[in-house]
C-alpha cells in the first residue's frame, strides 16, 4: 500500500487548477509502490498520476529527474514526463509534501515475464542508455562500493539474525568487489532499479519505464546487471532462467552491443548488483517497523542470486 498522505478532494481540485486540467472527476490511491504516495487522477483534462514525495526522494534531486525524463522522452523513450503547471513550475507543495503531476502511461507490470517481454525490456534499457549518452550531469551512484560498505557497517552483525553467516559473507563479498570492481568501463546516467514492477507493458511491448528515483551516474553495463538480476530468476532467487537472460541480452545488444571489456565484467557487475539489493533489503528487513504498511522484500532472494553469480561466467549471464 502506498498512500501515506490522504489528499482531500478540495486540495486535489485546487492542485489541478494550477495545471489548467480541472475539474477533477475522480482520484484513487494506488496500492503498488513503497516510497511515495501515488494517486490515479481523472479530470476533464485527462488522466494523470499525482505523486507526493514522502521521505526517500530528496526534493533537491527533482530537477535532475525532471530534466533526465524530458531528455529521454524527447528522444522517443516511453517515460512519463513530470508536467509543468501553467506558470512553468514542476513541483508544488500539497498537504505539506512536494508533489508533481505526471503523465499517465498505459500498461501493466508483469510479475512473471516471458522471454519476449525480457527481450523488450532489454531493448528498452539499451535505448534508454543510447539516449542518455549525451545527457551530462547526474549525481554519482550513492549505492556503489562506498555506499555498500556504509550499509554493511550500519547492519553489522545484525545480518546474522537474518541468516547465520551473513555478516561474514557480506564482508568477504565486499573484499572481493573492492579488489575487482572495474574502473575503466563507460559510464552514463542509469536507471539503477529497472525491476519488472518499474516497467509497464502492453502485451509484449514496453509502454512505460517508471520510477527514476534511483537514477544516477554509474557504469552503464551495471544497469544491465541490475535489470538482469531482477528479471532472470524466479522471484525467490533459487532458479536462474537462462532463456530470459538470453532474450534480455539479445534485446539489449541489438541496440547497444557490449564491448569485450563490458562483457568480461558482467560477472563482477552482477555480484555487485546482487549485493546492493541484498543490503538494502536487509536494512529494510531489520529497520522497517513491524506495523508499517509496506511489505518487506526478502533479502535472501538476493543472497541466492549472489551465490549463483559467484560461479557464473559472462556466457552464462548472457544465457549462452
Ligand atoms: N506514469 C505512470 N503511468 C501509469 N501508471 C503509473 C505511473 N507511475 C506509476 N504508476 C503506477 O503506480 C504504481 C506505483 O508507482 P511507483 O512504482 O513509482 O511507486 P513508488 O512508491 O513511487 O516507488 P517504489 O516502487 O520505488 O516504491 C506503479 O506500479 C504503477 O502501477
Ligand atoms: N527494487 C528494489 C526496491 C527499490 O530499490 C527491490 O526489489 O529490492
Amino acid at each position: 500500500m502506498a498512500v501515506y498522505t490522504q489528499v482531500g478532494a478540495e486540495d486535489m481540485a485546487t492542485f489541478l487548477d494550477l495545471y489548467g486540467v480541472g475539474p477533477l472527476i475522480s482520484a484513487k490511491g494506488i496500492a503498488e509502490g513503497v516510497e511515495n504516495s501515488n494517486y490515479l487522477v481523472d479530470s476533464q483534462g485527462g488522466r494523470f498520476i499525482l505523486t507526493l514525495y514522502e521521505k526517500r526522494v530528496d526534493q533537491r534531486d527533482l530537477p535532475f529527474f525532471i530534466s533526465l525524463i524530458d531528455h529521454l522522452a524527447d528522444k522517443g523513450n516511453p517515460v512519463p514526463r513530470i508536467l509543468p503547471d501553467l506558470s512553468g513550475q514542476h513541483v508544488q507543495t500539497l498537504c505539506g509534501k512536494p508533489a508533481c503531476l505526471i503523465q499517465f502511461l498505459n500498461g501493466i507490470s508483469v510479475s512473471r515475464p516471458t522471454s519476449r517481454q525480457a527481450f523488450a525490456a532489454g531493448q528498452a534499457l539499451a535505448r534508454m542508455h543510447s539516449a542518455a549518452a549525451d545527457f551530462s550531469g547526474g549525481p554519482p551512484n550513492p549505492l556503489t562500493l562506498n555506499g555498500w560498505r556504509q550499509l554493511a557497517d550500519r547492519l553489522g552483525s545484525r545480518l546474522d539474525s537474518i541468516s547465520p553467516g551473513l555478516t561474514d559473507e557480506v564482508a568477504d563479498e565486499l573484499g572481493y568487489l573492492s579488489a575487482n570492481w572495474p574502473d575503466h568501463l563507460p559510464q552514463s546516467v542509469i536507471h539503477a532499479d529497472l525491476f519488472p514492477d518499474n516497467v509497464l507493458m502492453t502485451g509484449e511491448n514496453v509502454s512505460g519505464i517508471i520510477d527514476f528515483y534511483f537514477a544516477c551516474r554509474d557504469i552503464t553495463a551495471y544497469d544491465f546487471a541490475v535489470t538482469h538480476g531482477a528479471w532472470c530468476f524466479s522471484n525467490d532467487g533459487s532458479t536462474y532462467l537462462p532463456a530470459l537472460a538470453a532474450a534480455m541480452a539479445k534485446g539489449y545488444q541489438d541496440v547497444r552491443p557490449f564491448s569485450i571489456a563490458e562483457q568480461q565484467a558482467l560477472p563482477v557487475l552482477a555480484r555487485g548488483a546482487a549485493l546492493r539489493f541484498m543490503l538494502t533489503r536487509s536494512l529494510d528487513w531489520l529497520e522497517t517497523p513491524a506495523d508499517a504498511l509496506v511489505a518487506r522484500k526478502d533479502p535472501l532472494a538476493y543472497r541466492r542470486r549472489l551465490s549463483f553469480f559467484r560461479t557464473a561466467t559472462s556466457d552464462s549471464i548472457l544465457g549462452r
